[in-house]
């Protein structure tokens, strides 16, 4: 897994990570949210959360359900606009981007929004996640000059994804009749193949046999652990094996946030979430 030193500042007694947030220039943080607040009318779902994820660090979001978590992600990811507060990602203010230009700049997300295109193949799948965030790198005279299906940086980058996810040989396929495993992986080359400094996983194993959430983190540390990882997992087992951090939602506001041992250790934790009913 990512290795990111875990003693690090943060009092995780302290609800707040912006003690975390005013270091940013002396610890490599490459994504920020800072007072992100969002309002759905009365409710307040993200209620001024302060997060600093260092590069490379494996954070996990946890917390009981309506906590805040899809809510947060969807801030980060640009599904939703904040009602006030910032997202901050490698310094810059990306907190009215729409989700395509959030991609671009590599904030990448995976699962529970999956646009796998069933009827297409294997390999035209993963080109066309790379093509969106390519495109704009190919110039207009090569546009002119080669057919479009022809950019070998493209072309280059399907390949490489297809390798690592382990799927150059299903690469002909219809992607709607891998089996569950295969789908998986293809869903995991679609984040890879649009290269994300961080990736957004939203409860990758969910629904999975215990053998298949083996399974699955093996092929995220394999594939992703040089990425920036932010998971969102129901499973307190899993999060405390795989994560440097943990951040726990509450109603929508940061409750605490640790290395697992220290969570694990943390009375508001433990009298709101660990110790009581989900
Ligand atoms: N579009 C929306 N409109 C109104 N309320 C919403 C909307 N999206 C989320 N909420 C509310 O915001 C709160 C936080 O929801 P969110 O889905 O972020 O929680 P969560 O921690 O991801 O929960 P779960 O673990 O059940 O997925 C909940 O009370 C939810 O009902």
């Amino acid at each position: 897994m990512a290795t990111t030193d875990p003693a690090d500042p943060t009092n995780p007694t302290d609800a707040s990570e912006s003690a975390t947030a005013t270091d940013a220039a002396t610890t490599d943080v490459v994504l920020e949210t800072r007072d992100l607040v969002k309002r759905f009318g009365e409710l307040v779902a993200t209620d001024e959360v302060n997060l600093a994820i260092e590069r490379g660090e494996f954070r996990s979001v946890i917390g009981p359900n309506g906590a805040g978590k899809t809510t947060l992600f969807n801030l980060i990811s640009g599904a939703l606009t904040p009602t006030s507060g910032q997202v901050v990602f490698e310094g810059e203010d990306v907190s009215r981007l729409p989700p395509y230009e959030r991609v671009k700049k590599g904030i990448g997300r995976s699962f529970q929004i999956t646009n796998v295109f069933a009827g297409l193949s294997v390999r035209e799948n993963v080109r066309v996640a790379a093509q969106s965030v390519f495109d704009d790198r190919i110039s207009w005279r090569d546009r002119f000059l080669r057919g479009a299906g022809d950019f070998d940086d493209i072309n280059e980058r399907t390949d490489w994804t297809l390798d690592q996810v382990g799927l150059r040989e299903r690469a002909d396929e219809r992607a709607g009749s891998l089996a569950y495993g295969d789908r998986r992986r293809l869903e995991i080359g679609l984040v890879l193949a649009t290269d994300p400094q961080v990736v957004l996983l939203d409860e990758p194993t969910a629904g999975m046999s215990r053998e298949e959430t083996r399974a699955t983190m093996h092929l995220i540390d394999d594939v992703l652990a040089d990425r920036t990882l932010l998971l969102i997992e129901h499973d307190i087992d899993l999060v405390m094996n795989v994560s440097d951090r943990i951040t726990v939602l509450d109603r929508g506001r940061e409750l605490a946030t640790g290395n697992p041992d220290e969570v694990a250790a943390n009375d508001a934790v433990q009298a709101a979430y660990l110790g009581g009913e989900r």
